[in-house]
């Protein structure tokens, strides 16, 4: 039976390098290789075992030289760089690659990307676009985690039927834990700039407006509390990333900031004229809203079953929690701390089902933990 087994990864930062460890945990690719222009990354990668050997590429004259030949070898070829920069490398590769080979990308747009390569690419690759709905701020192989990709939604927008290999991409991805959605390009592009794109641009331009009150005052920054560290750590995100993800899908995001300003707009006219009713009715609706998201879908994982739990300062909070649990069998799949404070904080735990929830419940009461569950 045909398997992928050696992976080649252009651009082991944050998603590359997070590719490589999963792949080498949880499935049987027998070597991964990586190749990025920056050599600290590559260094990096190697030393946290993300890729096993580095991965030449020459162009030009250099191109069958024996390096090369190691592209000869791949089965599988992941873009993990920027967007900007996917479809050039693929034009500069895939005259060394063999055939039936498939190529994947993780870019956080589709369309731009897919109509270059499209009239560029070897008939006999594969070319399988793809988008993992899962990362961090923390961009370079620093930040890489073999678990990035476990429960996340990863849409793929396929070109071709691909003869059996795109099953073969497919259940390499379920592998590390990642939850297929299919889609075309322009219906993904479109969503993830409302889910995605404009909610980064919000971000740094909330750290914008609030940096230019700080110029006056800059006693701003010691009261920004949660609600503007939980609303604004996206805006950390790399800006090469995000200025080739705005470019290669500004229509749709240019169209969400229309909506967001009519949206801001109608707040405003609520203020000036002090509507007390209006305000309310807005924010009553927004709330529902909100709370409807999580038991709606967060991603295929719904509805969700959480405790958000008091804990006060001091070593291991956090530990006791998680393994009073674990000592029960109760497994936790998400976790988060909302709330970091001198005193203590807030963490919020996520459970598959509504009777481990109540059994964790239970145990936490028991052992004089505050806590709501949803
Ligand atoms: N960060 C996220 O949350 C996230 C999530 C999903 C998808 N993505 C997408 O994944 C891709 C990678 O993002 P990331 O967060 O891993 O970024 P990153 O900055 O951590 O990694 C990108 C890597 O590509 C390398 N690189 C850049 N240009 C290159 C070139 N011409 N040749 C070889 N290497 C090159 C960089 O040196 C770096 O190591 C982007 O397309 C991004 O849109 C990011
Ligand atoms: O930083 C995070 O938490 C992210 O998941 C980043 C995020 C997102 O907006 O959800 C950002 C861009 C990617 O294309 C996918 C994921």
């Amino acid at each position: 039976m045909e398997r992928i087994k050696r992976v080649g990864i252009i651009g082991v930062g944050l998603l590359g390098s997070s590719l490589g460890l999963a792949l080498k945990r949880f499935t049987e690719v027998t070597e991964v290789l990586g190749y990025d222009k920056d050599n600290q990354h590559i260094e990096t990668a190697l030393e946290i075992g993300a890729i096993d050997n580095e991965l030449s590429i020459e162009e030009g004259e250099n191109s069958n030289s024996k390096e090369n030949k190691m592209l000869k070898k791949l089965d599988l070829v992941v873009l993990a760089t920027p967007v900007g920069v996917i479809s050039k490398l693929v034009q500069d590769i895939q005259e060394q690659l063999k055939s039936g080979v498939i190529i994947t990308d993780v870019g956080s747009t589709k369309r731009k990307v897919i109509n270059k390569i499209k009239g560029q690419l070897r008939e006999d690759i594969i070319y399988i676009p793809g988008h993992p709905m899962t990362g961090s701020e923390i961009s370079g192989p620093k930040g890489a985690d073999a678990y990035l990709f476990e429960n996340a939604i990863y849409v793929l927008t396929p070109l071709q039927d691909g003869n059996g290999k795109f099953n073969l991409l497919v259940e390499l991805l379920e592998k590390i834990g990642a939850k297929l959605l299919f889609m075309s390009p322009k219906k993904h592009d479109q969503i993830v700039a409302a889910a995605s794109h404009l909610p980064h641009i919000m971000a740094c331009t909330l750290v914008d407006a609030v940096g230019k009150v700080a110029q006056e005052d800059e006693r701003v920054f010691s009261l920004t509390a949660g609600g503007f560290r939980d609303t604004t750590r996206i805006a950390s995100g790399d800006p090469i990333m995000w200025t080739d993800v705005c470019l290669s899908n500004s229509n749709f995001i240019r169209e969400m900031i229309s909506l967001f300003k009519d949206r801001l707009a109608e707040f405003d006219s609520l203020l000036a004229d002090a509507d007390s009713q209006g305000l309310y009715n807005k924010f009553n609706r927004i709330q529902s809203l909100r709370e409807e998201i999580p038991k709606k879908k967060r991603g295929l994982i719904s509805p969700v079953h959480e405790a958000v739990i008091n804990i006060s300062d001091h070593p291991n909070a956090i530990g006791e929690v998680t393994s009073s649990l674990g000592k029960a069998g109760i497994n936790i799949v998400d976790i988060g701390i909302l709330r970091v404070r001198e005193e203590g904080g807030a963490l919020r735990l996520v459970f598959s089902t509504a009777e481990e929830l109540e059994e964790a419940k239970n145990i936490l009461i028991k052992k004089g933990y505050k806590l709501q569950t949803k």
